[in-house]
């Protein structure tokens, strides 16, 4: 259970983690993929992913730089004695030296914002994992340290309002003409995933229910009544079932009911990291154009002036030792906001790799 009181005296930018080069893209993935049931056909696909983009991901270049500009948020709102550290799940640097260096710097009272603003296993409780597990990394930990994880931003208006005004843009760079259909995407989940997610009370799906609400929710802002919410990058055996339509059927789907043209939102991504570029980018346009299709990729959130100035709301509501400790996804030291929330799925033997 959190206890409020004293303030915090860092954050802890915690994210997914990517290569920096052709060398780091196997023990990456092997990193990312470890027990989880994908098969090893998809990691070959996915590793020519990461090398096609010479083997680095954007990611990393792409936190560092929401990085800076949090660190200049903040300190234009006199926060300029609270330093931002950087650490990944999966790849350099990894949440557990980071850790240990934050504690080798004296602090105490961490506060920690995950790159995810959903719920569910991948968005939520593994970053509580990720907190776990690197607490238990550090030799000799003090018994005072605090890593308190920031709640799920789904909800948040400033998070809707940023991706809002990235779907602006995207549709203004349609010249007149038919009215583009408006397509949120986000990463997909096992379907068994999905339904574990979540308070069991409110039937789990707390992953797609919020998806679905947050494209709702922007879609009003922009004025969009007609709009799809589908699914990508989608991997594990075929036999399992995943959330769908996949992106790339949706795209023949709409072509066979006669939409010409086509804006994808990536709602589910902060950034533009390799299965935006690669997924939507590369394969999703490839597919409108040979379809004949005009479609305008939206920028993501993440890099917005907006997005950042979320962040630094998010850090101030609880940098004093305040906020709600019981929001959805709030946890201290890898303590989850509540018992039955976003459940890990155990994967029947047949699955596994
Ligand atoms: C919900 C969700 C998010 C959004 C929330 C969040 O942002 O955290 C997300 C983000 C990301 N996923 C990423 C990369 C990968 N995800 C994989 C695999 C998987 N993702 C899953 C779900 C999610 N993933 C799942 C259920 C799997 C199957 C294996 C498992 O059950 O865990 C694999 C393995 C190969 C493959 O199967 O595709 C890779 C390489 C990157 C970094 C990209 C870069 O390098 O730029 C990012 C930000
Ligand atoms: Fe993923």
């Amino acid at each position: 259970m959190a206890s409020a009181g004293a303030p915090f005296d860092a954050v802890l930018f915690l994210s997914f983690g990517g290569p920096d080069k052709p060398a780091d893209v196997r023990p990456f993935l092997e990193n990312v993929t470890r027990g989880r049931g994908v098969p090893p056909e998809r990691l070959d696909d996915v590793a020519q992913h990461y090398l096609h983009f010479g083997g680095v991901s954007p990611i990393n270049r792409l936190n560092l730089d929401m990085i800076d500009a949090l660190r200049a948020e903040l300190d234009s709102r006199g926060r300029d004695g609270l330093p931002i550290y950087f650490g990944n799940r999966n790849w350099h640097p990894l949440a557990g030296d980071t850790l240990a260096e934050m504690i080798a710097d004296g602090h105490r009272r961490i506060l920690v914002f995950p790159t995810s603003a959903w719920g569910g296993y991948s968005g939520c409780r593994q970053y509580h994992e990720d907190i776990e597990k690197a607490l238990g990394s550090v030799d000799g930990l003090p018994a005072d340290v605090v890593l308190r994880k920031l709640p799920q931003f789904s909800e948040e208006t400033e998070f809707r309002g940023a991706v809002a005004d990235a779907v602006r843009v995207g549709l203004a760079r349609f010249a007149d003409g038919p009215v583009p259909r408006l397509v949120f995407t986000a990463h997909s989940i096992p379907e068994s995933a999905d339904r574990a997610a979540g308070p069991a009370a409110d039937g789990g799906r707390l992953y797609s229910r919020q998806v679905r609400a947050a494209s709702a929710a922007v879609a009003g802002l922009v004025g969009v009544d007609e709009f799809d919410v589908v699914w990508q990058s989608r991997s594990g055996p075929p036999q399992v079932p995943w959330l769908d339509p996949d992106i790339c059927d949706h795209l023949r789907a709409l072509h066979a009911d006669g939409v010409q043209r086509v804006a994808v939102c990536p709602i589910g991504f902060v950034s533009d990291h390799l299965e935006v570029v690669w997924d939507l980018d590369s394969e999703a346009a490839d597919l409108a154009e040979e379809l004949g299709m005009d479609y305008v990729r939206v920028a993501t959130a993440g890099p917005s002036r907006r997005f950042v100035a979320l962040v630094a709301d998010l850090v101030e509501r609880y940098v004093d030792g305040g906020g709600d400790l019981t929001a959805m996804g709030c946890g201290d030291n890898g303590g989850i906001c509540r018992p039955d929330c976003c459940v890990p799925v155990r994967r029947p033997a047949s699955t596994r790799v």
